[in-house]
């Protein structure tokens, strides 16, 4: 079942077209690749399905209805550079700030706010690091605390938005193990990343964005378009990129 479906989305920031006539699907149990250069709208595009960034024309459905902030269930990983990592609070609040639109009128959380914390948390092998300010933590388990404060809301839909940056290889794999469980347990999960390579090996279909949708498909039959590559990313022929596409 499709659980996030933009259609013919035009965006415009500050008055210049940014997105134009992007349309993408992503399914239940799917975890797609969204791929393209620096400046591509990658993460216009999250915001647009965040409901953060209003479409000038076209359409963006989650779960079958329009995006609105802090109604759709759309769990949203940010860029770890994003979050205030100095702010004096514990791995367990941190989480909690990803519930804040649900609190209701006296923001006091209860104790179902507190239970998804901790299955937020302990989906992420974070139990243990619960009362630790945030502050402490590695570049990986700052990433983990991220992805468990979206998972707090228990979102259908997840988008991250470059979870790699600045991690070891090994963190690296373990996240993308994640990502994938958390996609075939039933989320729809699409990530914006500038791990090509990695995202070809672990995503279940991929997109390339370039202002608009280039091509959208299997790993497999993307790393075989070499057009479709060379167009996003502007390469040339002999391009590092593209030998390490043959090589897929
Ligand atoms: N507030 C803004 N006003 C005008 N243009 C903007 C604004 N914010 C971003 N842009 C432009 O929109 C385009 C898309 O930016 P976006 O951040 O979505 O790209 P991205 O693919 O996520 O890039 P990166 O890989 O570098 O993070 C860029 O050309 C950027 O300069």
């Amino acid at each position: 079942m499709t659980a996030l479906d933009v259609r013919h989305a035009d965006v415009d920031l500050g008055g210049a077209r940014v997105l134009h006539d992007v349309s993408l699907r992503v399914d239940q149990g799917e975890l797609v690749g969204l791929l393209g250069p620096n400046g591509a709208g990658k993460t216009t595009l999250l915001r647009t399905v965040l409901g953060l960034q209003p479409v000038r024309s076209g359409s963006v459905l989650v779960a079958g209805r329009p995006a609105r902030p802090g109604r759709t269930p759309v769990g949203y990983v940010p860029q770890r550079h994003d979050f205030a990592w100095d702010f004096p609070i514990c791995v367990a609040d941190a989480v909690l700030t990803g519930l804040t639109g649900r609190l209701g009128p006296v923001r006091r959380p209860g104790v179902r706010h507190w239970e998804a914390v901790a299955d937020a948390l302990d989906r992420v092998r974070l139990t243990a690091l619960a009362e630790r300010p945030v502050g402490q933590l590695s570049g990986g388990q700052r990433q983990r605390v991220l992805v468990a404060r979206a998972l707090a809301l228990r979102p259908q839909v997840l988008l991250l938005d470059e979870p790699f940056t600045g991690l070891d290889l090994p963190t690296q794999e373990l996240l993308t193990a994640l990502f994938a469980d958390l996609a075939h347990e039933g989320r729809a999960v699409l990530m914006a990343t500038h791990d090509l390579l990695g995202a070809l090996a672990a995503c279940d279909r991929v997109a390339l964005l370039h202002r608009t949708v280039i091509a959208a498909g299997t790993p497999a039959t993307l790393a075989a378009d070499t057009a479709a590559w060379t167009t996003a990313f502007g390469v040339g022929p002999d391009s590092p990129l593209l030998r390490a596409l043959r090589a897929v």
